[in-house]
Order: C-alpha cells, then sequence, then structure tokens
C-alpha cells in the first residue's frame, strides 16, 4: 500500500533529515512514527503526500510511484490522501460547512452530491449542528475535527496526521483519537506523528520510531519508549 524504498531527504540548507529510510505500511493499519524532536517525523510524512520530494529512493502509494507523478497529477494523489495538521489549517473567513466543502470543490463535484457529503461527513465527526459556525467561533477539539472532516470528505484511502492533538487538552486528544480510531475502524490506513506517550501507550498500535533520519524500531502494539 505505501512502500517506501531507500529514502534519502537533505534540504536544500544542506540538513539530511531522512537517512536510508524503508517501510512497507498496509491498507487498514493504525501506524504512529514518534522520536525526539527534529528525528525527520515531519519529513517522513510530508513525502507520503508529496510536499516534499526525496533526494533519493522510491516510494509507492497504491499503484502509484511518485516521483513518477507528473506536478499537475499531484491534486488526484491527494484524493486518496487526507491530511490533518497539528494547528488545523482551516480558512478563517469560511463556515465549517464550506472548510469541508471545499476540499470537493476544487476537484469538480456537483453542488447537490458536496452538500450531501460534506453534511455526511459532518456527521461522523459530530459538528452537523456547527455547519453555519466559523473556526473562530469553535472549541480547539471541534476546530480539529473540521480538519479531520475536511480530510475525510473524499473517503482517501490514507489519513496522515502531523501532531493532530498537539495543540488540544488531554480530554479534547482523546475525543480526536476516538474519532481516527472510528476512521481507521472502516478500513482506512491512519499514519500519526505524536509526541504523546499517554496516547500511544494506551491505544496500542504499530509504532515506528525515528531517530536521526532512520528507522530504530518498528512494532506491532509498540510503545512510546521516550520519557516526554
Ligand atoms: N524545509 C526545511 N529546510 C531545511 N531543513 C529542514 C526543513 N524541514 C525540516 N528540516 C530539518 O530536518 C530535520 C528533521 O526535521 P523534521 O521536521 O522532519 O523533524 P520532526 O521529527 O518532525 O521534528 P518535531 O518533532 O520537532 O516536529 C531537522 O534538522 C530540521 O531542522
Amino acid at each position: 500500500m505505501i512502500l517506501m524504498k531507500d529514502i534519502y531527504k537533505t534540504y536544500g540548507n544542506g540538513v539530511t533529515a531522512l537517512n536510508g529510510v524503508n517501510v512497507d505500511i498496509e491498507q487498514g493499519e493504525f501506524v504512529y512514527i514518534v522520536g525526539p524532536s527534529g528525528a525527520g517525523k515531519s519529513t517522513f510524512i510530508k513525502l507520503m503526500y508529496r510536499e516534499e520530494k526525496p533526494t533519493k529512493g522510491s516510494i509507492i502509494i497504491g499503484d502509484t510511484d511518485l516521483s513518477e507523478i507528473k506536478e499537475r497529477k499531484v491534486p488526484y494523489l491527494r484524493r486518496d490522501i487526507g491530511v490533518v495538521f497539528q494547528d488545523f489549517k482551516l480558512l478563517p473567513k469560511m463556515s465549517v460547512y464550506e472548510n469541508v466543502a471545499f476540499a470537493l470543490e476544487v476537484i469538480e463535484e456537483s453542488p447537490k452530491s458536496i452538500r450531501k457529503q460534506v453534511m455526511e461527513v459532518l456527521e461522523v465527526v459530530g459538528l452537523k449542528n456547527k455547519a453555519r459556525s466559523l473556526p473562530s467561533e469553535l472549541s480547539g477539539g471541534e476546530q480539529q475535527r473540521v480538519s479531520i472532516a475536511r480530510a475525510i470528505v473524499n473517503h482517501p484511502k490514507i489519513v496522515i496526521a502531523d501532531e493532530p492533538t498537539g495543540n488540544l487538552d488531554p480530554d479534547t486528544s482523546w475525543g480526536i483519537m476516538k474519532t481516527f480510531e472510528e476512521i481507521n475502524a472502516r478500513g482506512t490506513t491512519i499514519i500519526m506523528a505524536t509526541h504523546s506517550k499517554e496516547i500511544v501507550n494506551t491505544i496500542k498500535k504499530r509504532v515506528i520510531a525515528i531517530e536521526g533520519g532512520i528507522i530504530v524500531r518498528d512494532e506491532q502494539r509498540g510503545e512510546y519508549g521516550y520519557e516526554i
């Protein structure tokens, strides 16, 4: 499903963020990416949705070799991959409904189908009654739910989340994790970078630990393994 072969990434400033990474993730898996700050977790994640390109090595997602897709085809790849960020990245002047619909509108869906899909997905994240609100009128947890709704509205096969609970309090974080588990239970692959020891050690999943740009541990039902 997701195959990384011998991946190296050196940024323009000469920093090598990934130093020979090999990974194979099956459809439907839930994988935590852990490791110290600066280890290469975000870089690893950005390569998967082609926010960054590897310096060397190949990444295959489904039937697609990312090194072979042209820039204009990247939006099609993004249809198969939903992305959730620590800081939500919602459009502040758009309502909850519009923030989610926007993800569909860019790929030219009909208005009727947009409405149906947006309302369905807002129901999944428990925010149907907030469709008309602006992001600024919502709590942090609610804003993150909107960003999850936006990530899943196209029914992607993969949802990638970079520290999705990083800005949320513990109670809210557990609610967000429950939503991710529900999405995963429907067959969606979840890949989540996190610094939360509590979450990783409580909701047991596959753990891939990255340190200094290499994978140092890859365990099913693994532990967080760091003190903070
Ligand atoms: N756009 C960039 N240009 C240059 N160097 C970068 C860039 N992005 C990341 N780096 C560097 O690459 C290394 C890995 O960074 P990355 O963001 O992947 O780490 P991380 O494990 O996600 O860290 P954190 O847990 O702090 O978010 C770091 O040394 C970082 O400074």
